[in-house]
């Protein structure tokens, strides 16, 4: 049976950046970022609304640095994508204590460690009120973990894409390097590709735009967005086609 919900999306697929589970930490896994999200996360399941969760590896291996540093970009790749299914492995626990059931999926098999990718069982798995984590990302190199929340998402026919991040949305540059930088409220898909807007991997851009899924970029350092994004809050920029914008 269809679960009820008050919440203006019924299901979502919830990008959490791995840079930000450092929290103050300079490398790893910072377990109150976990305690917190998860929170959160309870919070939406609460209002009904259906959890599908992709988790990059920034704060772990990033296949690019790694090779910049020296080593065979296949290599570094396939490092990174272990590094998001180690979050996902910590982000399971503090969800299950938090009691929340969870389902760990991975795109590369891990026999004994988590599950296989499989779309339908993944369905059914949200469908029956679980969270789902979409590890190890495509599966494939020279991809990102923000490619394989579009991908998911759009695989679980999402309502929204929502990208939690460590900056309030989407700048006119990098807001970190750039202090005049300035936020949109709005934008095209169209217009991120033109103007190159770097939040997010331009793949992942094409990919939403060419199957018409609605993206937002919010910070996922402010407690309590998310819960209030799902009851029609604005927070962030959210990215669309240019006949909805
Ligand atoms: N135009 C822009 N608007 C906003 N942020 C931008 C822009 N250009 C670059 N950025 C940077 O993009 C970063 C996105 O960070 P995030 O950590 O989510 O990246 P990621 O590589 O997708 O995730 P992970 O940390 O898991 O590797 C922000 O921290 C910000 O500094
Ligand atoms: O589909 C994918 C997804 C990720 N990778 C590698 O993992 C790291 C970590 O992901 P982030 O999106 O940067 O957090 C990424 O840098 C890639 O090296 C991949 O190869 N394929």
């Amino acid at each position: 049976m269809a679960e009820q919900t008050s919440a203006k999306y019924k299901r979502i697929l919830l990008k959490l950046s791995g840079e930000a589970l450092m929290g103050e930490l300079d490398f790893g896994i910072d377990p109150k970022v976990l305690d917190r999200m998860a929170l959160e996360i309870a919070q939406l399941r609460g209002l009904g609304v259906q959890v599908g969760l992709v988790i990059g590896g920034g704060n772990l291996f990033r296949g690019k640095a790694l090779s910049e540093a020296g080593l065979d970009r296949v290599a570094g790749d396939h490092m990174g994508m272990l590094a998001t299914v180690m979050n996902a492995l910590a982000m399971r626990d503090a969800l299950e204590r938090s009691n929340m059931p969870t389902r760990v999926m991975s795109a590369i098999p891990m026999s004994g460690v988590v599950d296989h990718y499989d779309r339908r069982s993944a369905i059914r798995a949200l469908n029956q009120g679980d969270v789902v984590i979409f590890s190890a990302g495509t599966g494939n190199p020279f991809f990102t973990t923000d490619s394989a929340a579009c991908l998911r998402g759009i695989e679980i026919n999402a309502d929204l894409v929502l990208k939690a991040t460590n900056v309030d949305g989407v700048y006119t540059a990098d807001p970190k390097k750039d202090p005049t930088a300035e936020k949109y409220d709005l934008l095209t898909y169209s217009e991120v590709l033109e103007k190159q807007l770097g939040v997010m991997d331009l793949t992942a851009i094409v990919l939403a735009q060419d199957h018409d899924m609605p993206l937002r970029v919010y910070n996922m350092n402010d407690t309590g967005v998310l819960g209030r994004l799902m009851t029609g809050g604005e927070h962030g920029t959210l990215i669309v086609s240019g006949d909805k914008a």
